[in-house]
């Protein structure tokens, strides 16, 4: 096959939103992904699996003269998020969505290697499809695993998420911090059930997830320095069975997002003291749960990021507009902490935010960002 066109990316990435799949779960998506590239110009591809991360997928592409492996990373995993969109390619998969683009990411990295199959790079370049960005941090699992040794190792590693905010098609970046660092939070909350009749025989944790909730809300106004900010998102709660029983237990599921590595250590420890704080006034058991796993602020290195804002700055068919750091969360973080590199916006232009079920990214966007994309590498290799 040629050079994918602009009607095979747009049936690629229907293909794909049509069957979305979560975390760790991408195995359909993974064998339709290869089956692509196994559709490519073979000459100067190799495709590696990971045993232990079977949605995993590797390709390195060998370069003529090479001086460096440029490394670039996709996520494959979707939410479960029940689509609304009413799109003739909307979910096939019941609850599952890709409402964070990642179908568009896919899209991109495979009209970026579709197009380096053909047109052979002087660097080697190393294409990365991860599992689990959403949760269970793929990205770390990999690297622990392993996965980017010898010459499957990028010197310097790229990646893009997309933007609603954003025009289609439009570069966004900026030098040092583009998103968050978060930890996953997990609260239970242990008591004693009973009638609703004799609450003076029970131990209620529906009103000590109550208190818990409303006190939580207390660190960032109130012990969180507000020039800096940070974020607890308390997204889940479930507690009690029917109205006239008085739960013996609830949990709680949420997010903690700061911008610096030492902001979320402080938020994590706050929430601990509230958690033993509701423990002690209610009489209850409350565990705290927090987990940061591979999602480490995304930090973009100044050396590789100038060289990648001057050119999508100065690029003729790119729309650049420098943005600034978001509180959404990545586990590319944790492997731009191994290796050096840049993550980038990607500009979808859509009335809906991230993680909604009418999310409906403008596909424009995709031509758009493999031309970018394609052009930085092309010239990246140059110098
Ligand atoms: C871009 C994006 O939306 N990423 C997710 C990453 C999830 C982080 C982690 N599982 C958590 O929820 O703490 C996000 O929610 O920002």
């Amino acid at each position: 096959m040629a050079v994918l066109t602009e009607k095979n990316l747009i049936q690629i990435r229907r293909d794909l939103h049509a069957m979305p799949e979560l975390a760790l779960n991408e195995f359909r998506t993974a064998a339709y992904l290869e089956k692509v590239i196994t559709g490519f110009n073979q000459q100067y591809l190799t495709i590696k699996h990971v045993p232990d991360l079977p949605t995993a997928l590797l390709v390195r592409v060998a370069g003529s003269a090479p001086q460096r492996t440029l490394g670039y990373r996709t996520d494959i995993d979707a939410l479960p998020v029940s689509e609304k969109t009413g799109l003739p390619f909307a979910s096939k998969n019941p609850g599952v969505m890709h409402a964070c683009g990642h179908d568009i990411h896919m899209t991109v990295a495979l009209g970026v290697l579709s197009y380096f199959s053909e047109h052979q790079p002087t660097d080697n370049l190393i294409f990365f499809f991860q599992p689990a960005e959403e949760s269970q941090n793929g990205g770390k699992l990999a690297y622990e695993l392993g996965v980017f040794e010898g010459e499957w190792r990028p010197d310097e590693f790229y990646g893009l998420h997309d933007n609603p905010d954003l025009p289609a098609g439009a570069i966004g970046c900026r030098l040092g911090t583009l998103f968050a660092g978060t930890t996953e939070v997990n609260i239970d909350l242990e008591g004693k059930g009973g009638h609703a009749a004799y609450p003076q025989d029970a131990n209620d944790m529906v009103v000590a997830a109550a208190h818990l909730i409303s006190q939580v809300q207390t660190i960032i106004s109130r012990s969180i320095d507000p020039i800096e900010g940070g974020v607890i998102t308390l997204g889940k709660l479930e507690a009690g069975t029917i109205r006239n029983v008085i739960a013996g237990h609830a949990h709680i599921e949420g997010t903690i997002r700061g911008l610096t590595q030492v902001m979320i250590e402080k938020i994590d420890q706050r929430l601990q003291e509230v958690g033993d704080g509701i423990a002690k006034s209610f009489n209850a058991d409350v565990t705290v749960t927090l987990n940061q796993g591979g999602y480490l602020p995304v930090e973009n290195d100044p050396e590789l990021t100038q060289p990648f804002i001057d050119y999508m700055e100065n690029a003729s068919d790119v729309n650049y507009i420098e943005t600034k750091p978001a509180m959404t969360g990545e586990d590319f973080g944790y492997l731009l902490s191994k290796i050096p590199g840049t993550m980038f916006w990607l500009g979808v232009e859509d009335d809906s935010q991230l993680h909604s079920a009418t999310l409906n990214p403008n596909e424009a966007a995709i031509m758009a960002g493999i031309n970018a994309i394609t052009g930085f590498m092309t010239d990246r290799m140059a110098r």
